[in-house]
């Protein structure tokens, strides 16, 4: 029997990899997620998000590596009743009624709160009695929302959750997001492309690319970690100085001028004594910017900071 009391670690992932046929959608993803975070995950196309939430889901069978939510193995079946999914396509029953779902979702969770589900719902005009199929797509993802708020989970995956509502509709759900996981600590771990919605809502951050963790860790230790450094470049590159003291993570030079986002680790290296008049500014960048540098920079090293760091077992 696994202890069923939830550890402060929602998620732990340890070395999990997935292949589909030859290729691989993840590999050597370890990390821990504490419980009561709003986490976002973030990266390209194709980086492995939607496989990562479907293992968390029970739907994809990791090739190996495990995954415990909260300290459970997800293989068992008391996960269940623990976690709510939000898949990017929002599968749901067309024949039935709206409110038909709702009590489905009634009927399957034990502590599930129609009053909440049906709030969700009626706050977009959706009619109760209105079947599935005739809904629109955004229509039909608040009634998704409604699904998986109704469940009152511990756990809350959604992949890429907002993307096909209107900005009020995006506006209320996600208020209500934060506000639900304020009030009952529900952990969320959402996919999304939207960088500034991330940037508003999300506490902790896990990027992935190409199937591989590049950053982990709480928003507020990530963005103080990175500097962006603008100046003149020497010699067309990056001043020598910066690159060899600090982690490059992302530069760019542009006619006479170099930016660079670096992470510092100490003291910003100081200006070329060789070249005085070649000073450069640094600067805190947004988590935007740091998010689409770390994206355009796969080969850059991984930042999983100790926070999110889970030690992978011998
Ligand atoms: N069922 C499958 N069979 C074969 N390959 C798959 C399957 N599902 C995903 N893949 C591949 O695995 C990789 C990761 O896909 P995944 O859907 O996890 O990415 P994602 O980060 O969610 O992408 P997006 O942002 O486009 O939704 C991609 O190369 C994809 O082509």
């Amino acid at each position: 029997m696994h202890d069923s009391t939830p550890g402060p670690w929602a998620i732990e992932a340890d070395n999990l990899w997935k292949r589909y046929r030859r290729r691989w959608a993840l590999q050597e993803c370890s990390f821990r997620l504490p419980a009561g975070r709003v986490c976002a995950m973030v990266g390209p196309n194709g980086a492995g998000k939607s496989t990562f939430l479907g293992i968390a889901a029970r739907l994809i069978q990791p090739s190996t590596g495990t995954l415990k939510l909260g300290g459970v193995p997800v293989d068992d079946p008391t996960v269940l009743t623990r976690v709510a999914y939000l898949a990017q396509d929002k599968p749901l029953y067309p024949r039935f009624t709206v409110a038909e779902t709702l009590r489905l979702g009634r009927e399957l969770n034990p502590r599930w709160d129609q009053a909440l589900a049906e709030r969700i719902v009626r706050s977009g005009d959706v009619p109760l009695a209105a079947r599935v199929g005739t809904l629109s797509g955004g229509q039909r993802t608040r009634v998704a929302f409604a699904l998986a708020f109704g469940k009152r989970p511990e756990l809350l995956l959604l992949d890429e959750p907002m993307s096909d509502l209107d900005p009020l509709a995006r506006d209320e759900l996600s208020g209500l997001l934060l506000a639900e996981a304020a009030e009952h600590g529900t952990t969320v771990l959402m996919s999304s492309h939207m960088l500034s919605e991330v940037e508003e809502m999300c506490d902790h951050l896990l990027v992935l690319a190409g199937g591989r963790l590049r950053m982990a860790g709480p928003t507020d230790a990530l963005v103080p970690a990175h500097t962006l450094v603008t100046g003149r470049a020497v010699d067309g590159r990056v001043p020598r100085e910066l690159a060899e003291r600090h982690t490059l993570v992302e530069s760019r030079v542009s006619g006479r001028q170099f930016s660079a986002m670096i992470r510092t680790d100490g003291p910003l290296a100081d200006r070329p004594e060789a070249a005085p008049d070649a000073p450069w500014d640094a600067m805190t960048p947004s988590l935007e910017e740091i998010l689409l540098a770390c994206m355009r920079s796969p080969d850059a090293p991984a930042l999983i900071v100790d926070e999110a760091r889970k030690e992978t077992a011998a």
